[in-house]
């Protein structure tokens, strides 16, 4: 994430509506790259796109000039008894309607494939990036803005490829066809047109202005209330264990007041923009009406012409609200795709080497040789750390809270890369593992213990989806989860989020003690779960444990005193240093940190 002017910026400077003329126009290049390369597989679809719009409008404007001719020609050869020229311009009347319906309705399908083809890309992408981006990334880059990535972004590019440009294209056509037909057929007609265009060119710039305004602000006010409401309904329990209801409904109903308020502003703009719109309209039908049959009645002017240039003028301004609208949809879509770009830029900060050291099978010895690590430019968390742990060890990692015992555990699963010194896995540096060796080998369960919608039985198999039903049944068996899913509704293909089917804290954990028992990896990090369990829950736990650490290497950090008694050793951290390292009875028996940690412990039990 890098913020140097020729370095990629990324997602750095998304909320930054200042930017310098260079970065808003890297920027921009970004996105027009992307849209590119987004479009560019659909290049043959696009140009017949183009094609058809062009044709279905040319065919649509031929229809008053036809009726020109049908009024000066066909009608007085009809009356001489020759309905032949009438016919004709009646044929080609009916061609030219229906091939602009043809080709607006090939236009319509042809637009559709071509933006649902770029979205599923767009959104693919969006999702195999945000996969593969550290975790670093999205420590920083909340959940929430990715999914206003995935979802208000794209939707805003949605409205664009499916409506926006499809009414800015035709509407420009129709309108220049129009006009070069209406100066073809009777130039002193397309002047009073062309005076009319000013005061249509003042009231849109007009409308256009304060509904970029409004529409910036109502996105704001949909927005807020949205978060509003995710964040009442995910707090649900203490908002009503606070009685914070009526509070809540208070702010809530402020913020609907706004929404409503921003909608009725927008209305009334348009109620304005509107009959403005079609007052012009009408003036200069009248105009164009008025200076037109003053001229048939000196027999400078055919009726017919007359018709058509009325028509024309009458139509001419149809699609300019379409097209004053498209502004709006147009600025999002763009803000969209700088974001989305600048997501897409961004490259992970931990990655795979170009050529890995294998390691099949792992035997689990990890080492820090002269370890220093500060999350990205910030401040030293852990100096000059120096650990080793044999083979099969179990290490309990114990310390003041912001001691650094996290951070230690998301180094050894390469989360994070070291600033300075080594971490090795058997003597090889974890950054010569290849990803699919490194995840075999170090497994790390944390706290929260995350279970996917899906049943108990895809759970557990989500380090080993080939797994086979007795392997998924062994591994339950093992960390004693095994009885309590077959007394769950559908035993091993229950649902964990249907109702009935949710699970307590402390079976979460077994579901997921057998999750990482069944990947079986060389070492296990094992980040406990500091929400007080129950005593049966919590021995259930402990014997689910046990057999989990049991032959491998296993670094966990601490909060239980059962847990640490089970340990081959004990490491206590402060300030990102180890300062006290030895077996729990040692440490116990002395008078050091651990000792003193221990017997508060001790007397908490009581
Ligand atoms: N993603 C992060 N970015 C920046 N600083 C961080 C990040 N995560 C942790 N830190 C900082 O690193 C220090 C060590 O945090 P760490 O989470 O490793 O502590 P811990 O010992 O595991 O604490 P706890 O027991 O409360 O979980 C803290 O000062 C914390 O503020």
């Amino acid at each position: 994430m890098s913020t140097q002017a020729t370095a990629p910026i990324g997602v750095a400077d998304e909320e930054n509506s200042h930017l310098d003329a260079t970065r808003s126009r890297a920027i921009r290049r970004r996105s027009l790259k992307l849209l590119g390369s987004l479009l560019r597989p659909h290049r043959v679809d696009f140009t017949l796109a183009i094609v058809l719009v062009v044709v279905g409008q040319a065919a649509r404007v031929a229809g008053p000039a036809l009726v020109a001719l049908a009024i000066d020609r066909g009608l007085p050869a009809a009356l001489d008894g020759d309905w032949g020229p009438t016919w004709l311009v009646a044929g080609g009347y009916v061609g030219a309607a229906i091939a602009a319906g043809a080709c607006t309705a090939a236009y319509i399908r042809m637009a559709a494939k071509v933006s649902q083809a770029v979205l599923l890309d767009l959104r693919q992408r969006v999702f195999r990036q945000t996969q593969l981006l550290s975790l670093e990334f999205h420590e920083s880059y909340t959940s929430g803005r990715i999914i206003s990535r995935q979802t208000s972004d794209l939707e805003a590019l949605r409205d664009l490829l499916d409506s926006g440009i499809t009414s800015l294209a035709q509407g420009f056509l129709f309108m220049a066809f129009t006009g070069v037909s209406l100066f073809i057929l009777d130039w002193r007609s397309g002047l009073v047109l062309l005076v009319a265009v000013g005061p249509v060119w003042a009231i849109t710039r007009w409308f256009q202005k304060r509904s970029q305004v409004l529409y910036r602000i109502s996105r704001v006010a949909s927005a807020r209330l949205i978060v509003n409401f995710v964040e009442n309904m995910t707090g649900i329990r203490a908002v009503q264990a606070f009685r914070r209801e009526r509070y809540n409904e208070q702010v809530y109903g402020g913020f609907t007041e706004d929404y409503r308020e921003i909608s009725a502003r927008t209305m009334r703009l348009n109620g304005v923009y509107d009959p403005g719109l079609t007052l012009i309209g009408n003036v200069t039908v009248a105009v164009a009406l008025g200076f037109g049959a003053f001229r048939v009645l000196d027999g400078s002017l055919e009726v017919g012409v007359l018709v058509a240039t009325l028509l024309y003028t009458k139509r001419f301004f149809q699609p300019v609200r379409d097209m004053a609208m498209f502004y709006n949809a147009f600025q999002s879509a763009s803000a969209a795709l700088e974001k989305i770009s600048g997501l897409l830029e961004e490259v992970p900060s931990v990655r795979p080497p170009a050529r890995p050291v294998a390691l099949p099978s792992a035997q689990g010895h990890v080492r820090f040789d002269d370890v220093t690590f500060g999350y990205g430019s910030g401040r030293t968390i852990l100096p000059h750390l120096e650990l080793d742990v044999p083979a099969g060890q179990t290490v309990a990692l114990v310390g003041s809270t912001g001691a650094g015992k996290s951070t230690l555990a998301k180094l050894v699963t390469r989360f994070y890369d070291v600033t300075a010194g080594a971490i090795t896995l058997d003597g090889v540096d974890l950054r010569d593992l290849s990803t699919p060796d490194l995840r075999r080998a170090v497994v790390m369960v944390t706290q929260e213990a995350y279970l996917f919608s899906g049943s108990v039985r895809e759970n557990i198999a989500l380090a080993r989806p080939d797994a086979s039903d007795e392997e998924i049944e062994r591994a339950a068996r093992a960390v004693g989860a095994h009885d309590f899913i077959l007394d769950l509704p559908d035993g091993y293909d229950t649902d964990v989020n249907k109702r009935g089917g949710r699970v307590s804290a402390g079976q979460r954990q077994l579901i997921s003690f057998a999750r990482a028992f069944l990947a079986d990896p060389a070492v296990l990090i094992l980040d406990e779960a500091t929400s007080s369990l129950d005593i049966p829950g919590e021995r259930l736990v402990q014997r689910g444990l046990e057999t989990l650490l049991a032959n491998r290497t296993a670094i966990i950090i601490a909060h239980r005193l059962s847990t640490v008694a089970i340990a081959d050793r004990v490491l206590v951290m402060a300030d990102g240093r180890i300062v006290e390292d030895g077996p729990p009875a040692e440490l116990i028996a002395g008078s050091g940190r651990f000792a003193a940690l221990h017997a508060a412990w001790r007397d908490s039990l009581v």
